[in-house]
C-alpha cells in the first residue's frame, strides 16, 4: 500500500500501520489504508517546511496559482463521478449528496483560483511627505489542515483552495473514518504537476497523527474542523507555539417558524434541515422553535413526512436517506435518544433502527422528532449530530428569538415567516454566522461561513476565507533619506 503522500510521492507508513476503512451501510471492509505515525509526521512537515522556505512556490505570481488551481478544477470535473461514488461509499450519504459536493468544491477551487490572481495589496495614503507605503500579503508558512468524517472533500478543499490560493505549503489529514475520497483528491492534484513537498497527506487518527501534526514547531497554521473538545485541544495546543489557528466546530441550529410562514415550504425544509445526511451536517436545523399556535399542525405533518423517508444504501436508486457513518457514531445517537426519552421528550416518530432486514448490517437509525422540548434537556443543549429534532414552542418574536440564541454554538439557523420586516429583524438578531430567511443550507464560495460563541474562530470561504492563509505585511519606503538627528543634537 501507498496512500500517503510525501514530497510528491506515494509511500507506505514508515512503522507498516494501516486501518480498516468500513462500508457504513454494510459494515464490511471497504479498503485497507496506512495509517501514519509520528515519523511520517516529520517527513511530510519537512518536506512542506522545505518547499516553503526553499521551493518556488511561495514565490510564484498570485496569476500562476491562479492557473495551479484551475488546473485542479480541470481534474475535478473530469473525475466527477468518481470522485462522488467514493465519498458516497466511504460516508454514506447519497450519489446526489455527493455530487454536489464536488460540484461545491469545484465552485471553490475556481472561486480562489479568481480571487488570488485579483488582490495585489493596497497603497497606503500616509499623508506623509517622501514616504511610500504598501500593504503586501504573503503566505503563512506550513498549513495543516485537518478535516473530520461528515463531508471529507468538502471540508478539505474549503481549506485547501486558499491555503493554496495564498502560497502556503500544505500536510493534510482526513478523518481516519473516511480517507477515502480524500486520496482521490490529492492524486488528482498531484497530477497537476504542483511542486513537491507544496501538498502532503497524511492518513491517521487524532492521537497518533493529528496530534503530532498540531503540535509540530515546522507547521505555522493548523486549520480544523470538527468536534468542540477536539477543537478546545488543538487551540490549546497552538498557543504553545502561538500558532496561528482557525477553528469550525459544531452547532445546535434553530429553525424558527413563525404561524404567517408558507406552511408547505416551511414543512419540506424543516424536514431537509433536519435529516438531510441522517443529521450529520454540523449547521442541521436540529432544533424546530415553533409558534405555538401553529404547533400541533405543523408537527403533525412533519412526523408523518419524516415517517416516510427512505433509507438505504447511499448508491441506490430512490434512496433519500443514508447510514450513519460508524456503529459508534450510532450508540452516541442512540444514547442521546434515551436521554430524551428519560428526561421527558415526547417521542413522535423513530427513535430506533429500521426493521428492514435488508438494513440490519448498516448503521442506520430512523428519522427521529422529539415533542413538547423545554430548553433545559440534553436533546435541545448538545450536539447530537444525527437524525434527531427537537421541537420548542413560543408565543412572542422575542421569546422566538431568546430560544434560537439559547446555546453555546454559534453556527447557523433560519427563519420562516411571510413579514419581510420580521424576517429581517429576527435575522439580525440571531448570534449565528449564517442566518436563513426562508431557505435552509445554502452555502456558497462567495459568503464567509463559520461560526459565533463555541461554533469556532475565524470564516472560510468568501474574501475572509483567503484572509486566513495570508499575513499582511507593511512596507515602508522613505524615499529622500536624511540623518533625523533625533539624538546627539548637541554634536551637530
Ligand atoms: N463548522 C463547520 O463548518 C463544521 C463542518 C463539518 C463538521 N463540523 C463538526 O465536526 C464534528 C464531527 O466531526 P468529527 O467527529 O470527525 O470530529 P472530531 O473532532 O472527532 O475529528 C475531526 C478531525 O480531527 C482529528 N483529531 C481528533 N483528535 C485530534 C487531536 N487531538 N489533534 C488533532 N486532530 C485530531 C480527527 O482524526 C479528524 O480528522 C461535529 O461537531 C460537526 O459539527 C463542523
Ligand atoms: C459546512 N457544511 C454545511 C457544508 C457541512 C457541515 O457539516
Amino acid at each position: 500500500m501507498a496512500d500517503l503522500y510525501i514530497n510528491g510521492s506515494w509511500t507506505g507508513a514508515a512503522d507498516g500501520g494501516t486501518r480498516d476503512v468500513l462500508d457504513p451501510a454494510d459494515g464490511s471492509v471497504l479498503a485497507h489504508v496506512d495509517e501514519a505515525g509520528k515519523s511520517d509526521v516529520d517527513d511530510a512537515v519537512g518536506a512542506a517546511r522545505r518547499a516553503f522556505d526553499d521551493g518556488p512556490w511561495r514565490t510564484t505570481t498570485a496569476g500562476e496559482r491562479a492557473t495551479a488551481l484551475r488546473a485542479i478544477v480541470d481534474g475535478l470535473r473530469t473525475n466527477r463521478e468518481d470522485l462522488a461514488r467514493i465519498e458516497s461509499l466511504d460516508t454514506g450519504k447519497t450519489i446526489a449528496e455527493a455530487e454536489t459536493d464536488v460540484d461545491d468544491i469545484t465552485a471553490v477551487f475556481d472561486y480562489y483560483a479568481d480571487t488570488a490572481g485579483k488582490d495585489e495589496g493596497r497603497v497606503v495614503d500616509t499623508g506623509v511627505k517622501g514616504a511610500i507605503s504598501r500593504i503586501v500579503y504573503e503566505p503563512i508558512g506550513v498549513c495543516a489542515l485537518i478535516a473530520p468524517w461528515n463531508y471529507p472533500l468538502l471540508q478539505m478543499s474549503w481549506k485547501l483552495a486558499p491555503a493554496l490560493a495564498a502560497g502556503n505549503t500544505c500536510v493534510i489529514k482526513p478523518s481516519e473514518v473516511t480517507p477515502l475520497a480524500t486520496i482521490e483528491l490529492v492524486r488528482i492534484i498531484a497530477a497537476t504537476g504542483l511542486p513537491a513537498g507544496v501538498l502532503n497527506l497524511l492518513l491517521g487518527d487524532g492521537a497518533g497523527t493529528g496530534a503530532p501534526m498540531t503540535e509540530h514547531p515546522g507547521v505555522d497554521m493548523v486549520s480544523f474542523t470538527g468536534g468542540l473538545e477536539t477543537g478546545k485541544r488543538i487551540m490549546a495546543t497552538c498557543a504553545a507555539d502561538v500558532k496561528n489557528v482557525a477553528l469550525e466546530l459544531g452547532g445546535k441550529n434553530p429553525n424558527v417558524v413563525f404561524d404567517d410562514a408558507d406552511f408547505d415550504s416551511a414543512v419540506d425544509y424543516a424536514l431537509n434541515a433536519v435529516f438531510f445526511h441522517s443529521g450529520q451536517v454540523c449547521s442541521a436545523g436540529a432544533r424546530l422553535i415553533i409558534q405555538e399556535n401553529l404547533h400541533d399542525r405543523f408537527v403533525d405533518e412533519l412526523a408523518r413526512r419524516a415517517a416516510r423517508i427512505k433509507l438505504g444504501r447511499g448508491q441506490d436508486e430512490g434512496v433519500e436517506v443514508g447510514p450513519l457513518v460508524s456503529e459508534a457514531h450510532r450508540a452516541k445517537v442512540e444514547r442521546y435518544i434515551q436521554t430524551a426519552k428519560d428526561e421527558g421528550a415526547l417521542l413522535r416518530c423513530g427513535g430506533k433502527r429500521p426493521d428492514d432486514p435488508a438494513l440490519a448490517d448498516g448503521f442506520f437509525l430512523e428519522p427521529t422528532i422529539f415533542d413538547r422540548c423545554d430548553r433545559t434537556m440534553t436533546i435541545v443543549r448538545e450536539e447530537v449530530f444525527g437524525p434527531v429534532l427537537s421541537v420548542e414552542t413560543f408565543v412572542s418574536e422575542d421569546e422566538a428569538v431568546f430560544l434560537a440564541n439559547d446555546t453555546e454554538f454559534g453556527l447557523a439557523g433560519a427563519v420562516w415567516t411571510a413579514d419581510a420586516g420580521r424576517g429581517q429583524r429576527v435575522a439580525q438578531r440571531l448570534r449565528h454566522g449564517t442566518v436563513w430567511i426562508n431557505d435552509y443550507h445554502p452555502y456558497v464560495p462567495q459568503a464567509e461561513w463559520g461560526g459565533f460563541g463555541k461554533s469556532g474562530i475565524g470564516r472560510e470561504l468568501g474574501p475572509t476565507g483567503l484572509e486566513e492563509y495570508r499575513e499582511s505585511k507593511h512596507i515602508w519606503q522613505n524615499t529622500d533619506p536624511a540623518p533625523m538627528r533625533w539624538f546627539n543634537r548637541q554634536e551637530q
